[in-house]
């Protein structure tokens, strides 16, 4: 028996003297992001929930939800996103979830870096969507799984062009993308016949099964890490690929998922910086010093864990607090993650941004 194989007699006797029984083979998947969230709030010392707060904003969403009639369709309507629900969606939706990553930059508005299409400037996450849109205008397959890892036609010079930006600074993190692409090329090709969709349906309509699918198979979306001497799952590029599945086709065919409610918040940059401003998140005083002044944090830093488990965990608790006060509301947390993106995405528009967004380089988020 190699290493890497588990000892499953001494496995089955350490369940027997647990008094645990054989693994249910035919249990539903779980993916453990939310008991992980749970346990980084309750070992968190940086990063406070205020319970006032979160009930209070709780109410907010729910009314700026309703008036906005927010539902998956909301995710069809942003002018970059797919419109069709066909094969093209799928696989564009798996690039830009590969890539969704890591957008911002130490300089200026003016300088950073920035994507031109159809005579309108994007940038961060929409820089990212309107790069392989222009490149497919440009008919460059970008979003074929099989092109990614033929390095004859997909070379890092075609890449920089399908990245190219409107200023002097180039995207950031380009390396790590053109390795997630290779890598999610090469595992496709060996282990899903070339097929975003048969990966899909190897999950057979499970949220939960197609995060830990991608988990398994795909380092580049392995997003775990290290906190208080546990493992904790956060799979926040697994998660937002479903969940933008889900929305873009409005749960039917390959977006459809019984267990979507599985999905949590996406532990990105931006929700943290909004549920700051919503009042609902504190930070310790070095923490908050930190990203006031706009000081990196490295990636795996158990500030960072803290920030992202406590947002996770915090949009658990909106979600209870909305179902709590409105029993037949269809919410879940990805609709509340997805609204308050987009209302992080106004406020800052606005120059209204009450705290900076915290920063690490990582490919995670
Ligand atoms: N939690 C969460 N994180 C999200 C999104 C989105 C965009 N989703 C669209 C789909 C449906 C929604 O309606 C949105 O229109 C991007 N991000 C993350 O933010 C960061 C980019 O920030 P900035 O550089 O400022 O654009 C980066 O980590 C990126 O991965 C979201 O929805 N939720």
């Amino acid at each position: 028996m190699s290493d890497d194989e588990p000892d499953l007699e001494l496995l089955s006797l350490l369940r027997k003297s647990l008094g645990l029984g054989p693994p249910d083979p035919s249990a539903p998947p779980e993916t453990k992001v939310l008991q992980d969230a749970e346990f980084i709030y309750n070992n968190s010392i940086d990063v406070a929930l205020d319970m006032r707060g979160t009930k209070n904003a709780a109410i907010a969403i729910w009314d700026q939800m309703q008036q906005r009639e927010y539902s998956a369709k909301t995710w069809s309507d942003h002018e970059l996103h797919p419109k069709s629900k066909d094969e093209s969606a799928v696989n564009f939706i798996f690039t830009m979830d590969l890539l969704n990553f890591c957008f911002w930059s130490e300089k200026g508005r003016e300088e950073s870096f920035a994507i031109e299409w159809k005579g309108k400037r994007w940038t961060g996450y929409w820089s990212l969507v309107a790069a392989l849109q222009r490149a497919l205008d440009e008919n460059i397959p970008i979003t074929t799984p099989t092109f990614w890892s033929n390095e004859e036609e997909c070379t890092e010079d075609l890449l920089r062009t399908v990245f190219r930006s409107a200023t002097s600074e180039e995207i950031p993190l380009f390396s790590d993308r053109l390795a997630c692409l290779r890598e999610a090329g090469q595992i496709l090709d060996e282990e899903f016949d070339g097929s975003v969709v048969a990966l899909i349906e190897d999950a057979e309509h499970s949220a939960a099964g197609l995060v830990n699918l991608l988990a398994e198979h795909f380092p580049c979306f392995r997003d775990e890490h290290m906190f208080e001497g546990r493992k904790v799952r956060i799979l926040k590029r697994a998660q937002i690929f479903v969940a933008d599945l889900w929305a873009a086709l409005e749960g039917e065919g390959w977006g459809e998922f019984g267990d979507i409610e599985k999905i949590t918040m996406f532990a990105d940059y931006r929700i943290p910086q909004i549920l700051y401003s919503l009042g609902c998140l504190t930070y310790s005083p070095p923490l908050e010093s930190r990203i006031r002044h706009l000081i990196p944090l490295e990636s795996g830093h158990s500030w960072e864990v803290q920030l992202r488990g406590c947002s996770i965990w915090t949009i658990e608790l909106i979600r209870r607090e909305i179902i709590r006060l409105h029993p037949t509301a269809t919410v879940n947390a990805i609709l509340i993650d997805f609204f308050l993106y987009d209302f992080m995405k106004e406020v800052e528009r606005d120059g209204e941004e009450s705290i900076p967004h915290h920063r690490v380089r990582s490919v995670w988020y």
